[in-house]
Parts: structure tokens; C-alpha cells; sequence
């Protein structure tokens, strides 16, 4: 066996996850005990993840060989192919995995009936618990007009395009995918159902995903266009409901939650955020309360199943400052009470039978 191939194998390409002497990146050119020469290909031109391919790359050659030469060049339009055929896995071009037979990926939406209630920020945080479990995990933002999942990862490059497939970036061990990449300046998007489901269908085809455990779905609030697209787009998809505990917000939560059943979702149960401040001992219920409980007691009542109020969680300056500072509290600060929270919930969530989830197809992403 080439021991240069051997060290390569070692070297994980950061977007895709897979070692890149599988992923067709490496040429060797000649080799000898002390010597090797070798040609890496990276998939395009200006590659953001050159200089840690190199790096990494040069590392691995070094622990094998006294001396070495390296070339870093770029695949070929054919190459290219042969890598994208790949990582489809026989499947053809555009092709939505998540409704396939042999996909067990569990897609989870989260959505709320009115905005601000702190989907975003739960929605983040449980991604990033799942991927702390050891879950693969992807996040699609599909809060199209108020997109925040790419602040809350702290992610500032766009996706890397090879031809039409978008390799989403990954923050926290996540593969994040958002509108929010393909805004300039923060302009507004004046877009109508046509276009934003065509967007949301492109989150689904277009994106290398690679072979996910979990796809968590940050939904836009109330019950609109994108709600429904996707609710068609996955029908197998199970929801969770967040919701303040503000009769206001409830009654409009239950409303979300309707549409979801209306489209087939298995609730998974609700989430109260913001339900108290505490403060000198004392919990202050700013938002009054048991709007949770009748969020789950009226989609009990629409489901015929009982849906159960998973997680309460208080108002928490610490939760703000994460998702502001672009590193979600779960991973900050695990030990704090409110992460505990949200990784019970992603306990529970990953102790529940998920079928064949996980289940390995040809790449074994890492
Ligand atoms: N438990 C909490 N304690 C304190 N602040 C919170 C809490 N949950 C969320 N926030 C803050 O509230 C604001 C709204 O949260 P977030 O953006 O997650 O809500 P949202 O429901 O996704 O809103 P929209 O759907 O309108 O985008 C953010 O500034 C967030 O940091």
C-alpha cells in the first residue's frame, strides 16, 4: 500500500467530510521510500478551504517522508463530475433526498405562530446539542425575510459552489444552509410563493448535505408560503411548536401548529421560551402564563394524540448574548441551566426510534 495515500487518507476536506483520497483529490505522481511527489486537486479555483487542505496535507506527508513534492492545482471539468456523481451517490442532478425510501434522515421544522418568540435561537441550540450528542446535523433557515441562523453560527463566508452544488458551511459540526448567503448588503427580498418555494426547493436539491442524522428546519413565523411548500416538499417531517406563555402568541402558535398537521407532521411537542424572569429568588412571569400548555392541550385536541409541552424555558440574558455573539449557549456554556434544558431535549429527541437514521451511504462524512 502507498504510504502517501496511506498519510493522505488521514486529511478530512473541511466542506465535504470525507477523507480526500476519497473524494478523487489527490494524484500521486511518483513515490519512493524517502520521496513522493503529489498533485492535489481541489474542486475549484479559489477554493475557500485551500490553505487548510494544504496545510493539513503537508502535515500528513511529513510524518512519512524526509522530503516531498507538492502541487496544488484544481479538477477538471470531468473530474468534477465524477466527484459530484459521487457524492450523489447514484442519484441524478437536483434531486430531493429527504423523500426517498432509503433516506433516514429525521427532519425536524420548528415554528411559531408569531416572530420574535425565540425560534431561531432554540432552533440553533438544538442543532448545535444534536451535533454535541455526535448527531450529524443540518440547519435550513428558511425564515426567509428574517433569516439569523448564519449570526447565531458566527458564520461570515458563503457557501463554496461546485457548478450547481452548494456545499453548506459548518459551524459546530452543523451544515447550515440560509437565504441569508445569498443576500448582498442586507438587501430586502421582495419575493412572492413561486420564487420562495423554488428557494427552498433549492436548500432541499441543490445542496450537498452528505448523510444527516438530523435536518432541523427554521421556519418562518405564522403559516404561510414556506410552511406549506415544505410541509409538501417533506411530508415525513415532524414539528415542534414554539411559543411564549402569552395568550396573544399561543392562540397564533396553535394556528402554526394546525397548518402543520394539515400537511401530515407528527408534533413533537411544545417548547415555552421566555415563560419567566427570575430575579432575586423570584420568578417574574412577564408573559404571563400557560400559554405552552394551551398550545399542547389544542393540538392534543387536533392531533387525537397527546402533544406535551417538552421544554419551559425563562428569559435569559446569557441565551441573547450567545446567539448575538454567534456561539450558541449550549456550546458556550453547557453546564448552564438553560443548555441543560435544551440538550434534554435533544436527548430525547436522539433516545426516540428514529429508524435506520444514520444509516451509512457510499461517503462516510466525518
Ligand atoms: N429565552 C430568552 N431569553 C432572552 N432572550 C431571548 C430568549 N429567547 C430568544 N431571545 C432573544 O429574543 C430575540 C428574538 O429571538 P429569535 O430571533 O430567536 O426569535 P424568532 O422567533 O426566531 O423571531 P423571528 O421568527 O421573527 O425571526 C433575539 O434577540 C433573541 O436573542
Amino acid at each position: 500500500m502507498s504510504q502517501a495515500l496511506a498519510a493522505l487518507a488521514q486529511v478530512i476536506d473541511p466542506e465535504l467530510r470525507a477523507p480526500i483520497t476519497d473524494l478523487g483529490m489527490v494524484e500521486l505522481i511518483s513515490e519512493s521510500e524517502s520521496n513522493c511527489s503529489v498533485r492535489i486537486l481541489l474542486t475549484i479555483a479559489g477554493c475557500p478551504a485551500a490553505q487548510k487542505i494544504e496545510r493539513d496535507v503537508r502535515a500528513a506527508l511529513a510524518t512519512k517522508f524526509v522530503d516531498y513534492q507538492l502541487e496544488m492545482s484544481t479538477m477538471s471539468a470531468s473530474q468534477r463530475e465524477e466527484l459530484k456523481a459521487k457524492l450523489r451517490n447514484g442519484k441524478p442532478p437536483r434531486f430531493n433526498p429527504f423523500v426517498q425510501e432509503d433516506n433516514f434522515t429525521r427532519v425536524i421544522f420548528v415554528g411559531s405562530g408569531k416572530g420574535g418568540v425565540g425560534k431561531s435561537t432554540i432552533t440553533a441550540n438544538l442543532a448545535a446539542s444534536l451535533a454535541i450528542l455526535g448527531k450529524k446535523v443540518g440547519l435550513i433557515d428558511a425564515d426567509i425575510f428574517g433569516y439569523s441562523i448564519p449570526g447565531q453560527f458566527g458564520i461570515t463566508e458563503n457557501p463554496t459552489k461546485v457548478d450547481e452544488l452548494i456545499l453548506p458551511p459548518i459551524a459546530f459540526d452543523v451544515r447550515v444552509m440560509s437565504i441569508g448567503f445569498f443576500v448582498r448588503d442586507n438587501q430586502p427580498i421582495g419575493w412572492r410563493g413561486p420564487m420562495l418555494h423554488r428557494a427552498i426547493e433549492q436548500f432541499l436539491t441543490d445542496v450537498y448535505w452528505g448523510d444527516l442524522d438530523y435536518l432541523l428546519v427554521d421556519l418562518p413565523p405564522g403559516t404561510g408560503d414556506v410552511a406549506i411548500s415544505l410541509g409538501q416538499l417533506i411530508p415525513k417531517a415532524q414539528s415542534i411548536v414554539i411559543t411564549t406563555p402569552q395568550a396573544a402568541a399561543a392562540t397564533v402558535a396553535q394556528r402554526s401548529g394546525a397548518i402543520g398537521l394539515q400537511t401530515g407532521q407528527q408534533i413533537l411537542g411544545v417548547i415555552e421560551n421566555m415563560a419567566y424572569l427570575e430575579t432575586q429568588g423570584q420568578k417574574l412571569e412577564i408573559f404571563g402564563s400557560g400559554g405552552g400548555a394551551a398550545v399542547a392541550s389544542r393540538l392534543s385536541e387536533l392531533s387525537g394524540s397527546e402533544v406535551r409541552v417538552i421544554a419551559t424555558l425563562p428569559i435569559s440574558p446569557e441565551l441573547r448574548i450567545g446567539a448575538d455573539a454567534g456561539i450558541p449557549l449550549v456550546v458556550s456554556s453547557p453546564e448552564n441551566e438553560i443548555s441543560q434544558r435544551i440538550l434534554k431535549v435533544a436527548e430525547q429527541l436522539a433516545s426516540t426510534p428514529i429508524g435506520l437514521a444514520g444509516k451509512s451511504l457510499g461517503l462516510k462524512p466525518r
